[in-house]
Parts: C-alpha cells; structure tokens; sequence
C-alpha cells in the first residue's frame, strides 16, 4: 500500500547515509570517464534530476550550450591534493595569506603562481589550494589571490568598493607541476614566481607575499606567512597548522579589519596542512591584490607584480603529485577569501594521474565576517578542503537519461494512463533503489467485484482508496493517526475504516468492498453513507501528489487524474503469493507479464510531471538596492504549498547562458543571525558579492529548506544534538527526520522562468547540479564557494563532507547517492564526524 517513504530522490533529495556514502568513483579517472556510463549514476541523476536534453525538448526553447572544453575534455583536477592559498589584503597591519603545504619527502618544493588577468570578463576566480604531498618530487603550489581593497566607510559602499576591486581581478590560473619538479603553468601570463622551500624530512614552509592594493583612501598591507617546520612532522604539522590557523584567524581578521577601514571584502584564507607521517614540503602562496586603480599581482616570496590596470589577479596554484593523494593524508584545507569565480584556468598537469588546480577563493564580506572571525578560526587539517577552480567536466553529463522515456524495465506513463482509462491494473513500483513496493493500483470509479478479487488475491488483503482532503472532508473522514500526518511524513496517512452503508451486508466480501470503492470515488457521496469502522481503508493524498510526496497513494490518485478519472484511487500491495512478504520487483515484473500489466516506477511519475506542471508562480518584482549593490526581487509563490521564495537577480539575463547562479538554502541562524554554526551565511554573503563583482547572476533563495528540509525548530533540537556529540547528520536521525529533505525543482523552474538557460552554479553540494539540471536547464559549471572554517564551524563542514559528500576540493571526494563508497571515508578525520 503504501510505505513509501518520503526520501524519494526526485523528492526530496533526502540522503539517507547510506546512499550519502557513495561516492563518485574510485578514482578520478573514472569519475571522469567512468561516471557517465555508470548505471548508478545514470539513475541517480535520473531520479533527482533531468536530463538537459530531455527537458530541452520540453521547454522548447532551452539552448544547450556544451562547455566549450566539452564534456570530459576539461582537465579534471584529480590530484587530491592541490594547493591553495588565498590571500587578502588588509588594512594596515595584518597579513593574509596562505598556503598550504606540501610533502615531499625529498625536497624541494617550487610553487609558481600565474597570475592571468582577464579584463571584460566577469568572472574570475582566485585562488588557492591546498597541498600535495608526493612521494617523490617536489610540489609546489602557489597561489593567488583575491584582493580587496577597501576604501571608505561604510561597510555598504565598502563592500562594494570590494567588489569592484575584486571584480577587476579575475580569473585564475593554476599550474601545475607533475612529478618532477617542474611547474607549468598554465594559463595566462602575467607573474609566476616560484618559491620554493624546502626541508630535509618534513618542512613545511609557507611563504607568501601578498601584495597590497590600495584603493583610494585605504590601504593595504601584504603579508606573508610562512611557516617551516622541521623535521618532525607532528610538530611540523602543529607549528604550520596554527601558524596557518593564526593567519588564518588574522587574514579573517584582517577582513574584518579591512572592514573596519572599510569593510571591504577581504578575506584570506589559509591553510596549512600537516602531513602526518613523512614529510612536508612547502607552499607558498602568494596573494595578490588588485585594486580598481592597480592591480597588482605578486606571487609568493618574490613577488611580481605585473599591473594591468583594472583587471588583473591572481593566482595560481598547484601542486601535484604523481600520485599520492594528500588529501586524505595530509590535511589541507584552505579557505577563503573573495573573489572570484568563474573563470577558471584549468591547467593541467602533464602527468598521468595529478593536476592541478587552483581556485578561487572568497570571501566573506565585511558583514559576515564577524559571524566568521568570531569563532576561533580552526586549527586547519580536519578539513579537506581544496579550493578549485570552476570545474565544467564533471556534472555535465550526456548520460542522465530522457525523461521522455521510462525507466529501463518499465511502462511509459502514456500507456499506464490509457490502461487505466480502460478500467484496468497497473503496477506502481517505488525508487527500485530502496525497498522495493508494488501496489496494484486502478481507478475506483472503475471498480469491481472481481479487480477487489484479483486484488486480494494478489495483495495484502488490504483495500486502500487513495483520496483528496476534500473528498475525505465531505464524507468526515478524520485521519486514524492525525499526528503522523506532520510528524512523519513518511508515513501512511490512514483515515478511520469504512464500508458502504447501502447494498452491502458484512462489507468484507469483494463485492462489498467493491461497492464502498466505488461510493468512496462518487462525488455524490455524503459521511452518512458509510459505516465507520468498516472494511475499506481510505488514504489521505497529501497535496502536490508525487512531487510533494513519493508514495502509492500520491501516485495511484496523479496516475487515475491524469488518466482523465476522478481523482480517487483503489490500491493494495503486493506480496509474494507463497510466503506473504512483500513481492519482490522480479515477482512485480512475473506478475505484470502474466496479466499484460503496466508497470510503472513513481520516479518515471515524478519526472513526466515535473516536466509538463508549472509549479511556481511568479507574484512581483522590485528593484533591491542591498549591500552588495542594485539587484531586483523576484517573489514566486510555490503552487504546490504556496511558500513564497525570492530570487534576487542582478544584471541582466540575456539569453541566459553563462549565468552565475546561486540556489541558497534558508537557514534563519546562518543567513540572519550570523550563526557562526554553520557556513550558510557566509555563502549567502559570498554569492551576493561574487555576483555583483560579476555583473549579472541570480541568487534563488529557498524557503522551506531551513535545517535542511526539517524545518527551524527540529534544526534547534538538532543543534542541542550536535553539542552532545553527534554530527549534523546523526542528529537529524536521531530526531527522526530526514538527513536532507530538501528538492530542487522549484529552485529550477525559478531560475527557467528568470530566462537562466545554462549555469555556473555556486555550490559544493552535488545534490543541488543534480537536482538543478533538467527543466531547460544545464549547470556548465561550479564555482565552489567557501568560506572560513572555524573552530564551530569545522565538524560540520567535515561532516558535510564525509557523510553528504560535499566536494572541497580539487578531486571529487564527496559522494553522490549511487556511487558507489569505498573512496569517501577515506581516513581522513574520521573523528570529526
Ligand atoms: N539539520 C540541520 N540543518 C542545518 C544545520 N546547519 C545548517 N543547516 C541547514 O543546512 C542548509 C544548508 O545546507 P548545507 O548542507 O550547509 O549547504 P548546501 O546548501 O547543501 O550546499 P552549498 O551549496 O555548498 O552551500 C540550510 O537549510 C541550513 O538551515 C544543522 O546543524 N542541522
């Protein structure tokens, strides 16, 4: 009948851990080439999201438009480890800067840094990275650079001096060296400086030099930071991860600072990582700043700066190794600090397995970094964090599946329809990736005495009538259990029993609960009609169907609809006729041959109706001058529960391709209060500014996602969970709730109706490219988006992660549901899950 549970992939993303586990591939080859073809993968980006194509056929006018590196060419950074470093300017004093280190356990390590400017173009990124370590050779890194200037006072006008200036930086390049020692770099021109440094055993050493900018009125510093360490890597690795953490804590700092003088977004990040056991090797970073006057690119000890006047930037890094991955072993992590996005150099080692990558780092703004530099900046190493550039090769996928056609195994919805408007069976299944239920579903308008056989004879025993609220209102039919109703939305939503009250006897008979069936689907029938309790068990439909909810009865009530039938549905489960458990999917398919069923999956349900029902509405439009700069309010009101959801648009949209896209999910604590919990409002922050800086991108702010989906008061409850020792993740279990209940579709059709075509999505959540993608949309792109980890902040990101398989860095290391999971746990912090 119907215990399909809520966490349907088309759904609502919902994680169970197990599905969270998964990830994309054991290595990055096969991620990259290995992926696509991967039936999990294929499936689960059928289940939650759509294929490009496919949907393009919908909408029609949907422009696809390939990365222009295309799909799989672009080098996939798959050096676990990469470096990073980030850099900021600040106001006088402070420093910023990163890096990150290195092991080798030879010696040297080089670190390059291009600094590629690129004027127009909105996008830019910088940088910075985190380490490798390589058994052999050297690494090097280096980085880049984001620049903030700050000018003036206010922290409105500051942030948007900020922006400017970071705007005028742009891109990123990355280099990277392969095995020995040299580094390539990439991309563009301007200055590359090497720094190298080296240890004996372990060192690690970071130097970078920042280079100032200046705005007008203020100032700027350059820092550096370096740390060494000797030989012993334990104590290499303490002194390194608190010299970074203290950068760290200072470039954050510093950005608060820099706010002070002018609020300006600045922001640094740094990191350091240890490696554990052998050795370490150095980074540098250098940071370069630009300003709206000069841009000034310098990289690590030395520093060059090659000006260039608006635009400019920064940043470089890389490191590579053959092909050890430090990621897991050496801790890294980076953070960030502003700028960036787009554009992202992808430079790519020469070497088989590594290369490089560099990135783009953030910032927070002046307004979020007090939440940020209010927690303790975290000793760095719990968090794998690379910063990457923008990476278009690994989302895009040709293989996702058309929507238009049924899942392999099962009927096309069409054809279920025309069976059911016959007066006939069908077999709905649920996700085959979770426990598999068929229900034997028709119309009950439609029913007889011998479909109540048939189904009793295959099924339960239980006749269940799937029905709307107001049907079940006018016969006075109360839910049994009116508390799971909200408490569990997973569960069956029984109303008390009935039988027809005229021509019946006993009610139990097939002819009887035939009778109630079809009094129950009449649209004449009163309360007074039926017994109570009775032989037939009613069903709340919950609103919205299967796009609210991935149950039999959703499905059973949308299938006898769309069939053109009154919107009441008879359905029974069914189980295996020689020891009743439930029927097995081969059973289903013996069953379904037998009888010339259809038989339909609720996730082939989902996507014919996603694709064919607008399910927002767009309701006003403002001009929204903000912090950041002018943007407009875009208010939509969703059909499905009438929640208000706004997107906040900036530039304009053109023809929509290319479009810096943000979709943020409501989080009250981070977005409003600062919550220094989580990142959420940091990235809030970051959006905003990295599209300003860009000109034109949209930031689709989702409500109803607070906690992930579980709503503010459990996210509390949950929080009270964290502070006695269990994660993010376990505590939702613990409540009872769903790890992440949230789903994308309105998010899409938002940005579809704002005239987004394809996207640079701004995320490090795989879930939300997945679950973007379809509706006419492609996602061509992700920019990660990174803020500072803190000491409050850092087991939940670790968590996010491990268990929900977040992408940091440079490797695909996080997971995606259905993928399989032998990479993600991958030693690295297991205790700060
Ligand atoms: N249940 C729960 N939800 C949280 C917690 N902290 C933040 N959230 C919610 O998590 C949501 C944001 O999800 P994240 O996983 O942080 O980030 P994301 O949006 O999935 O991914 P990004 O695009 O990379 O930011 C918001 O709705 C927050 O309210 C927490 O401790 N528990």
């Amino acid at each position: 009948m119907d215990s399909a549970s809520f966490p349907h992939p088309l759904i609502s993303h919902v994680n169970t851990s197990s599905s969270l586990h998964r990830s994309y591939a054991t290595t990055h080859q096969s991620a990259r080439f290995g992926l696509w073809k991967n039936r999990a993968w294929n499936s689960a980006c059928c289940a939650i999201g759509f294929s490009a194509v496919g949907v393009e056929d919908v909408f029609d006018d949907g422009d696809f438009r390939r990365n222009e590196n295309g799909f799989l060419l672009g080098a996939l950074n798959n050096n676990p480890s990469s470096s990073s470093s980030s850099s900021s300017s600040s106001s006088s004093s402070s420093s910023s800067s990163s890096s990150s280190s290195s092991s080798s356990s030879s010696s040297s390590s080089s670190s390059s840094s291009s600094s590629s400017s690129s004027s127009s173009s909105s996008s830019s990124s910088s940088s910075s990275s985190s380490s490798s370590s390589s058994s052999s050779s050297s690494s090097s890194s280096s980085s880049s650079s984001s620049s903030s200037s700050s000018s003036s006072s206010s922290s409105s006008s500051s942030s948007s001096s900020s922006s400017s200036s970071s705007s005028s930086s742009s891109s990123s390049s990355s280099s990277s060296s392969s095995s020995s020692s040299s580094s390539s770099s990439s991309s563009s021109s301007s200055s590359s400086s090497s720094s190298s440094s080296s240890s004996s055993s372990s060192s690690s050493s970071s130097s970078s030099s920042s280079s100032s900018s200046s705005s007008s009125s203020s100032s700027s510093s350059s820092s550096s930071s370096s740390s060494s360490s000797s030989s012993s890597s334990s104590s290499s690795s303490s002194s390194s991860s608190s010299s970074s953490s203290s950068s760290s804590s200072s470039s954050s700092s510093s950005s608060s600072s820099s706010s002070s003088s002018s609020s300006s977004s600045s922001s640094s990040s740094s990191s350091s990582s240890s490696s554990s056991s052998s050795s370490s090797s150095s980074s540098s970073s250098s940071s370069s700043s630009s300003s709206s006057s000069s841009s000034s690119s310098s990289s690590s000890s030395s520093s060059s700066s090659s000006s260039s006047s608006s635009s400019s930037s920064s940043s470089s890094s890389s490191s590579s190794s053959s092909s050890s991955s430090s990621s897991s072993s050496s801790s890294s992590s980076s953070s960030s600090s502003s700028s960036s996005s787009s554009s992202s150099s992808s430079s790519s080692s020469s070497s088989s397995s590594s290369s490089s990558s560099s990135s783009s780092s953030s910032s927070s703004s002046s307004s979020s970094s007090s939440s940020s530099s209010s927690a303790a900046a975290a000793p760095f190493g719990t968090l794998d964090a690379e910063i990457t550039p923008e990476t278009t090769d690994f989302f895009v996928s040709d293989a996702e599946g058309d929507p238009d056609c049924p899942s392999k195994g099962y009927s096309s919805i069409e054809h279920t329809l025309n069976t059911l408007r016959q007066g006939k069976f069908v077999i709905v299944v649920d996700d085959e990736n979770g426990d598999i239920e068929g229900n034997l579903i028709m119309a009950a308008s439609l029913t007889s005495a011998k479909d109540i056989a048939f189904m009793i004879k295959h099924g339960s025993g239980i006749i269940s009538v799937g029905m709307k609220e107001e049907d079940l209102q006018r016969l006075n039919l109360p839910l049994m259990s009116p508390e799971t109703e909200h408490e569990d939305s997973s569960a069956p939503t029984f109303t008390i029993t009935v039988d027809a009250k005229y021509g019946t006897s006993t009610g139990v008979s097939a002819a009887d609960r035939a009778k109630t069936v079809v009094a129950l689907s009449s649209p004449e029938s009163k309360s007074q009609d039926f017994r109570k309790p009775g032989h037939v068990f009613p069903l709340k439909y919950r609103n919205g169907g299967v796009l609210r909810r991935a149950g039999h009865t959703e499905a059973s009530v949308d299938l006898v609809a769309l069939a053109g039938l009154p919107p009441v549905s008879v359905l029974s489960t069914l189980v295996d006729e020689n020891d009743g458990s439930m029927a097995s999917l081969s059973n289903l398919r013996k069953l379904a041959l037998e009888h010339s069923l259809p038989i339909v999956s609720i996730t082939d349900l989902i996507r014919y109706r996603r694709k064919r029902e607008k399910l927002v509405e767009r309701t006003s439009v403002s001009r929204l001058p903000t912090k950041w700069g002018l943007f407009h309010a875009y208010c939509y009101s969703s059909k499905l529960d009438g929640t208000e959801h706004v997107a906040v648009v900036k530039g304009n949209i053109g023809n929509g391709q290319d479009v810096l896209v943000r979709v943020h999910s409501e989080c009250l604590t981070g977005d409003i209060f600062g919550s220094a919990r989580c990142d959420c409002g940091n990235q809030l922050d970051l959006a905003m500014q990295l599209i300003e800086e860009a000109g034109r991108g949209v930031v689709v702010y989702l409500r109803g996602h607070e906690g992930r989906g579980i709503g503010l008061g459990h996210k509390l409850k949950a929080y009270n969970l964290q502070d006695q020792g269990h994660d993010t993740v376990q505590a939702n279990i613990e409540l009872g709730l769903a790890v992440d209940a949230r789903e994308y579709g309105i998010g899409a059709q938002i940005l579809r109706d704002i005239g987004v075509r394809t996207m640079r999505l701004m995320t490090n959540n795989p879930a939300k490219f997945i679950g973007l993608k379809g509706y006419g949309l492609a996602v061509v792109g992700r920019v990660p988006v990174l803020t500072p980890i803190t000491e409050e902040n850092k087991r939940y990101l670790e968590t996010k992660r491990t268990k929900m398989g977040h992408v940091y860095g440079s490797d695909i290391q996080g997971s995606l549901p259905g993928i399989n999971d032998s990479v993600v746990n991958n030693g690295d912090s297991p205790d700060n899950t």
